[in-house]
């Protein structure tokens, strides 16, 4: 059995975005129309004239009121949203098509939320209690079983679908974000009935809350081991990139200009392809697996990358490059990568940004990581910092020969020279760790939006990135990524974004004009092909790049 299948129930088998049209049964927004009618229906009069006075039916012969009895309302469910919905009709509980909720038993939020989360959770407890054992100050002790403590109070809140708290003031920057978001649009919301992307941040959140009121395990990250002991098994990807890529990059002199160009864009999608398939590693769904897995998941040879291209179901890289070269035409841009996991995911941007900088597509390389640990594996400062450090004075890979050790630490010397020249850096906004989708980026967080409009290219990494991008909800898959993003492409200043995304999730979308039907076929031939990470998309929006930033 794969390690997927341990821990993922089989019960996909809905193509969920054509059925869910017609059952959305979460919106409150559903009652509205036939409120509002019951209630106009008192006023109505012809042509403008005032309504008669209460308990008054007016001249016998004139049709003074306008009687409308409930019997010829349709039922309530027979009254289904239009979708996507209008955007003033638009919030984080109803999003421009219906979201994908706990309890829905054909998504993959169904199997997270019942299953996944609780392991996942149950595994951090084991994790905080191994260290509780090494730990021998009586303080800090008293202090960490507390923190175990409110992680089995989550746990039984998580079993029991209780009802989303607000989040305690525990000094962190997005406690005002998060209560907000809850008072306005998930009061009385349970773990399985909220949107599946909220709840399942909100857990994330609340996990980091059972650190953030202690003493002196504000910081502690309960996946830390795991991160690192991932990236310390992946050992054959590792070196296979880093005896490539440690000598700089240089191309053949007696090349002409054209030869020069195709093999810098060969280069350039070899490595798009080595950035994207970093992003199938992820632990959060690859809970125990062996050294095998994790090889065959982290291959990265070249016919290999041209036999996955075929899997990449969206794919606008050709129009990627040409964004890149623009850039270098115009003294190299600056690019911006939202990241998603640490380890090995981290390790391929970083050749990938390597390889930008060297080439001169880009000047300026900006990396948007997590201030605190967030699902599972998502980089934090101490992930990235343990890479950099790792790479150059760890002892990783003790079976490794002495030229792939001094290969990895050339790669690290590099990186690290970079951030100290300011070509790299890293940064941690407070909104990558909010419930909030990236529809609500520019309103929500004006100056985070401000500073990636300056920005030349903008490369969101991995699922859950895609899934805020896109509001998570179950938009045909022949959407345009333009639309699916909303805001994020059409607002003044919007960067131009592309998301590299392995599919995880059943969000899916810019499959082109027969979207729909490839994702028809797919749902009937290959269950489960939305979360084995085995397809994926390039997309890319083109922004209003360059309009002046407006906040109304
Ligand atoms: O963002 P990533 O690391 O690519 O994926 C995150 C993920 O594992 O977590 C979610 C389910 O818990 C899914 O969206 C997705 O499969």
């Amino acid at each position: 059995m794969s390690p997927l299948r341990a821990i993922i129930p089989g019960r996909l088998e809905k193509p969920a975005w054509a059925e869910e049209l017609n059952a959305d049964f979460s919106s409150d927004r559903h009652q509205l129309p036939i409120k509002r009618q019951i209630d106009m229906s008192a006023q109505v009069v012809p042509n403008g004239a005032a309504p008669p006075p209460n308990g008054t039916t007016g001249t016998k012969d004139a049709p003074n009121r306008m009687s409308l009895k409930l019997s010829h309302l349709p039922s309530r469910q027979k009254i289904k949203p239009v979708y996507p919905r209008s955007p003033s009709t638009i919030d984080p509980n109803n999003p421009p098509w219906p979201a994908y909720r706990g309890y829905h038993e054909y998504s993959f939020a169904y199997a997270t939320m019942g299953q996944r989360l609780p392991t996942i959770l149950g595994k951090g407890i084991e994790d905080v209690v191994l260290t509780l054992n090494q730990e021998y100050d009586e303080e800090r002790i008293i202090d960490l079983v507390q923190c175990i403590e409110r992680m089995n109070a989550l746990m039984k809140e998580l079993q029991e679908q209780a009802k989303l708290r607000p989040i305690i003031d525990d000094g962190e920057a997005d406690v005002a974000l998060w209560n907000k978001l809850i008072a306005k649009y998930f009061q009385g919301k349970t773990f399985m009935n909220a949107p599946w992307l909220f709840a399942e941040a909100y857990k994330y959140r609340r996990l980091q809350e059972c650190f953030s009121v202690s003493k002196h395990w504000k910081n502690y990250d309960v996946f830390f081991r795991q991160k690192c002991d991932t990236f310390s098994r992946s050992h054959d990807a590792v070196f296979e990139l880093s005896m490539r890529f440690a000598e700089p990059f240089t191309l053949k002199e007696n090349l002409s200009a054209e030869e020069k160009l195709e093999a810098e864009r060969l280069m350039f999608l070899e490595l798009t392809q080595i950035c994207l398939w970093g992003n199938s590693t992820d632990l959060s769904l690859l809970i125990n697996m062996t050294e095998e897995q994790i090889k065959s998941l982290q291959s990265t040879g070249g016919a290999n990358l041209a036999a996955t291209e075929k899997n990449i179901l969206g794919n606008h890289m050709k129009q990627l490059w040409e964004t890149a070269v623009s850039l270098r035409a115009n003294t190299g841009g600056r690019i911006d990568f939202v990241l998603d996991n640490a380890g090995f995911e981290l390790y391929c941007d970083c050749v990938y940004a390597d390889f930008l900088i060297q080439s001169g597509l880009a000047k300026e390389v900006r990396f948007h990581g997590k201030r605190y640990p967030w699902f599972v594996s998502d980089v934090t400062k101490k992930d990235w910092s343990w890479l950099m450090n790792s790479m150059v004075y760890g002892h990783l890979f003790p079976k490794a020969t002495e030229e792939e050790k001094d290969s990895l630490r050339r790669l690290g010397m590099r990186w690290k020279q970079y951030e100290k020249e300011g070509k790299w850096v890293y940064e941690q906004h407070p909104f990558w760790c909010t419930g909030f989708t990236f529809w609500e980026l520019p309103n929500e967080a004006p100056d985070l939006f401000l500073h990636l409009s300056r920005s030349d290219l903008v490369i969101f990494k991995g699922d859950l990135n895609h899934r805020k991008l896109t509001y998570d909800c179950a938009a045909p898959p022949s959407t345009d990524f333009d639309i699916a993003i909303g805001p994020m492409a059409s607002t003044a200043g919007a960067p131009r974004i592309c998301s590299l995304r392995t599919i995880k999730s059943d969000v899916v979308v810019g499959l082109g004009p027969d979207g729909n039907e490839i994702a028809e076929r797919l749902d009937k031939e290959e269950e489960g092909w939305k979360i084995s990470g085995k397809y994926a998309v390039v997309l890319l929006s083109e922004g209003r790049p360059g309009e002046k930033v407006i906040f109304t």
